[in-house]
């Protein structure tokens, strides 16, 4: 049995100096292996060796426990999976503060080797930070500018007025008429195209891709954190993966393709409509040879962009707008009341309207932050490592902005979980200074189709409340059908299927609607 040695005897205390000398040396060498300023991350839950916080992560709406963990440890979590750097920021402080003011560094993206490997570096809210993400950015900034915009009301409106329409005619369709609209509205934009009434080939093909991205993109983090099972996959005999990853491919051409050659067909016959890929072409049209073929590469990948980040987000909204609706009655009919009492009754509204209805806005508002589309934003990436305060955020950190803990932050927001638009207006009723810019992202990342989106979202919600009640449906027992505030655990946050009951308001609106003349050219 071995004793230590007591320090009151001189034997002892001479057996003593080899130990005070062994961890002498001992922590002379873990200073010297070990950093000298071993960095702090933020606070968090604390990991497993090697697996990290996998096993603490949430499958089923991760911005729940996020938020959970925000009221735990502040306004910025940190985590890690398999020795990546996660980071959750909770607040708009927070997100001010990383990544708006140092969007120099926290402007990339993680690296999703699916996309490398289905060779498309086309998606730009994907795309690494760099000169081809500015390019393809730059292009579509230019487009949509707000003042730049103002071409495409006429069509917005003439969209919109034809989706009420359709409600009224078949309201149980809703859903189909919402996608419609969002989808011919953002295939108007991209292409000068419009999609038939009933199914449309183009639309179908688009909303294909579409989905795959959306659905995949979780499972494309998991490849990211799975960095070995991803090459597994990619050369397993049997696993289809890189069958599959090429059907993929051949999908997106052809649905990149498809319009881009109604956009050239229309220009040969001088029947082209003013969209992103007619200008472009025009402005390319000088160019020969590679220079074209590379020109026309990189006008399909753009456009492309516009109807996958421009329709579902829309989409999701707009069906929220309706779910909202049905659930808060009171709110809708407040709407209502300035409506008429702005506009009367022998008109629609139209865009020129937007800033004599504050009511309007502030409920729009408000739909954006008590439904946010996408929970938990879109991640960024760091490019170097840096300081937050006494917190080390490492190279390559992944920046998770978990908009809903923002949306719910009651030093911000009163009774967070209640629709109350008024949240958004003065005492005398005016707009506040809150515009939810968080729905739309952040720094040099943020939405680039923001100006797009809140006309063809304003338009749709203003003629919907001037012309339509929408509420819950009575069922055939004469009971009224419940409505369950149910979202999916996607990126888009868009309502599960729900039924409601969507008439004219009265015999006039519904008059007012047919005979007011609009063309969709
Ligand atoms: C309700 C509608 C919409 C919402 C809620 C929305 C939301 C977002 C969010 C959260 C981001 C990521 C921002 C960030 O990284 O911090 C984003 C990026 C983007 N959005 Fe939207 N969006 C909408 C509509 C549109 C539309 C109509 C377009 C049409 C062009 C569009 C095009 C894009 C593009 C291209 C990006 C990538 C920007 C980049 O990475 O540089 N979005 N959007």
């Amino acid at each position: 049995m071995y004793y230590l040695p007591s320090l009151n005897d001189a034997e002892g205390a001479s057996s003593w100096l080899p130990w005070l000398g062994l961890c002498a040396a001992g922590l002379a060498l873990y200073g010297a292996l070990w950093p000298k300023n071993r960095p702090t991350y933020p606070p968090g839950p604390k990991p497993l060796p090697f697996v990290g916080n996998i096993p603490q992560l949430p499958i089923v709406r991760p911005w729940l426990r996020f938020t959970e963990w925000g009221k735990q440890y502040g306004d910025i979590v940190h985590i890690t999976a398999f020795g990546y750097h996660i980071v959750i920021l909770n607040s708009v402080s927070a997100i001010n503060d990383i990544l708006d003011k140092r969007s120099r560094i926290f402007s990339d993206r993680p690296r999703l080797r699916f996309m490398s490997f289905l060779n498309g570096d086309l998606f730009i809210p994907m795309m690494p930070y760099g000169d081809t993400w500015r390019k393809h950015r730059g292009l579509l900034h230019q487009k949509f500018r707000a003042g730049e915009l103002s071409i495409f009301r006429t069509m917005e409106f003439a969209q919109a007025h034809e989706m009420v329409k359709r409600f009224m005619t078949k309201p149980d369709d809703f859903f189909v008429h919402v996608k419609n609209y969002t989808g011919s509205v953002t295939m108007h934009v991209a292409y000068g195209y419009r999609p038939s009434e009933g199914r449309d080939h183009i639309l179908e093909k688009a909303d294909e891709v579409t989905h795959f991205f959306t659905d995949n993109l979780i499972k494309a983090t998991i490849m990211e954190i799975f960095p070995a099972l991803h090459r597994i996959l990619e050369w397993l005999p049997g696993t289809g993966y890189k069958e599959w990853a090429f059907q993929v491919r051949k999908m997106l051409d052809e649905v990149l393709d498809l319009p881009f050659k109604f956009v050239e067909n229309e220009i040969s016959k001088g029947a082209a409509q003013p969209s992103f890929t007619s200008d472009q072409l025009d402005k390319v049209g000088g160019l020969k040879g590679d220079e074209l073929k590379d020109s026309h590469k990189w006008i399909k990948e753009v456009a492309g962009n516009i109807y996958i980040a421009g329709t579902d987000t829309m989409y999701a909204a707009l069906l929220s707008f309706i779910q909202s609706m049905v659930l808060h009655q009171d709110a809708q009919k407040k709407a209502q009341i300035e409506i008429d009492r702005v506009i009367g009754h022998e008109r629609l509204p139209e865009f020129s309207d937007r800033e004599s209805l504050p009511y309007v806005e502030a409920l729009y508002r408000e739909l954006l932050r008590y439904r946010p589309v996408t929970p938990l934003g879109v991640p960024h990436a760091g490019t170097e490592g840096t300081f937050y305060s006494e917190y080390y955020l490492p190279e390559k950190v992944v920046v998770l902005p978990n908009v809903w803990a923002m949306t719910r932050d009651e030093r911000v927001y009163s009774n967070p979980d209640k629709f109350l638009p008024e949240r958004f207006l003065t005492s005398e009723g005016k707009l506040n200074n809150d515009n939810i810019p968080l729905t739309y992202g952040f720094g040099r990342r943020a939405c680039v189709g923001r100006p797009l989106a809140e006309d063809t979202l304003w338009i749709a919600i203003v003629l919907t409340l001037a012309t339509c009640d929408i509420a819950k449906k009575t069922d055939k027992n004469g009971q009224l059908v419940d409505v369950q505030d149910l979202f999916p655990d996607n990126l888009i946050s868009t309502p599960l299927p729900f039924e409601c009951s969507i008439k004219p308001r009265s015999a006039a609106k519904k008059k007012l609607m047919e005979t007011v003349d609009v063309n969709i050219s």
